[in-house]
């Protein structure tokens, strides 16, 4: 592929691995954005949109899209404060998936148990800057100088050990159920930063022309993420408790309430955020409805 082949397209951004990688092709296939990746090719154009794929390291995509040199991406909270790029980019929209939390975490056992404790300790991560950030503010708030601030050390990969091997007293990384700070004897003793995926477009970007494209792909995303988020709830109530049953089920709008053969009931049919999805079941039990329905969604536009 030369770089003429690229002339025109709308450059988006995917993470090539990791934990993110997975969701954003699901993403991708639920938007029909088609497209063939041979042989683990890095960049890959669209079949059926003017847009070419560029799959990178999660923590590489912030700077790329803040300086303008790919218009859209996929990437997390928490690598775009790190990169430094939040004033650089615009957050189009929360996705939902890749949810976890920047925590700092000591041996469980340990004599350290709290931030303060740990300020003017050894600190190791891979996220330098929220976690100098942080401690900067501590360090300053006990009025430590020079050597008596912490020390934030950088390692790429496997954070978690650094405490055994004896190369920190605390460490802070990504914690999502918390099976590897458990493993690894740790616990966590404060939160830096909650994050989860986004899409993202530089704040100034360099082709105005690429607007239209990248509103029709943020709206097909946008329905993905939703048609995951909700499911349809339809069930019968009699007429008399239809304004209880609507307060259970207000829907987005609001629900669509259809009559029925027995004139004293009526069928109501809603949307129900899928995490609520058991007690607002519960709660129609309580009121008299019958024959509760749950249909999960495959796509929609909210
Ligand atoms: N356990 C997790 N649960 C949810 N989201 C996570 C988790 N770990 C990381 N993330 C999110 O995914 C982003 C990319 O992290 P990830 O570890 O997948 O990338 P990577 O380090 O490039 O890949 P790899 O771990 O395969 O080397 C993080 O910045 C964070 O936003
Ligand atoms: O709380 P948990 O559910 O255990 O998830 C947290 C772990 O997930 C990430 O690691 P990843 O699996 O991406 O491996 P890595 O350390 O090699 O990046 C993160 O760095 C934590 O180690
Ligand atoms: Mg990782």
């Amino acid at each position: 592929m030369n770089a003429e082949s690229l002339d025109g397209r709308l450059l988006f951004a995917i993470p090539k691995k990791g934990r993110l990688h997975e969701k954003c092709l699901e993403l991708l296939v639920g938007a029909d954005i088609q497209f063939r990746r041979h042989q683990r090719l890095d960049v890959c154009l669209v079949k059926n949109h003017p847009i070419a794929l560029v799959f990178l390291p999660a923590s590489d995509i912030p700077s790329f899209v803040g300086k303008g040199n790919v218009d859209l991406g996929i990437t997390g909270q928490d690598v775009i404060i790190e990169a430094k790029m939040e004033k650089h980019i615009t957050e189009v929209l929360q996705l939902g998936f890749g949810k976890c939390a920047l925590q700092v975490q000591v041996p469980e056992a340990g004599p350290i148990q709290t931030s303060e404790a740990l300020a003017g300790k050894r600190v190791v991560t891979s996220f330098e800057v929220l976690s100098g950030q942080y401690f900067s503010k501590i360090d300053d708030s006990l009025q430590l100088t020079g050597e008596n601030r912490t020390k934030i050390e950088y390692v790429g990969g496997s954070v978690e050990a650094a405490c055994a091997l004896g190369l920190a007293d605390g460490i802070v990384d990504l914690v999502e159920s918390g099976d590897t700070m458990r493993a690894a004897g740790l616990h966590a003793i404060a939160t830096v930063q909650q994050t989860e995926a986004v899409l993202i477009k530089s704040s100034k970007p360099k082709h105005e022309y690429l607007e239209p494209l990248i509103k029709l792909i943020t709206s097909r995303i946008a329905g993905v993420v939703a048609a995951g988020k909700y499911v349809v709830c339809e069930y019968n109530i009699l007429r008399s408790k239809l304004h209880a049953a609507t307060s259970i089920t207000p829907g987005r709008r609001a629900p669509t309430i259809s009559p029925l053969e027995d004139e004293e009931w009526v069928a109501v049919s809603s949307m129900v955020e899928k995490s609520k999805t058991a007690d607002v079941m519960d709660k129609l039990v309580t009121i008299g409805a019958e024959d509760i329905l749950i249909f999960n969604l495959d796509n929609c536009r909210v």
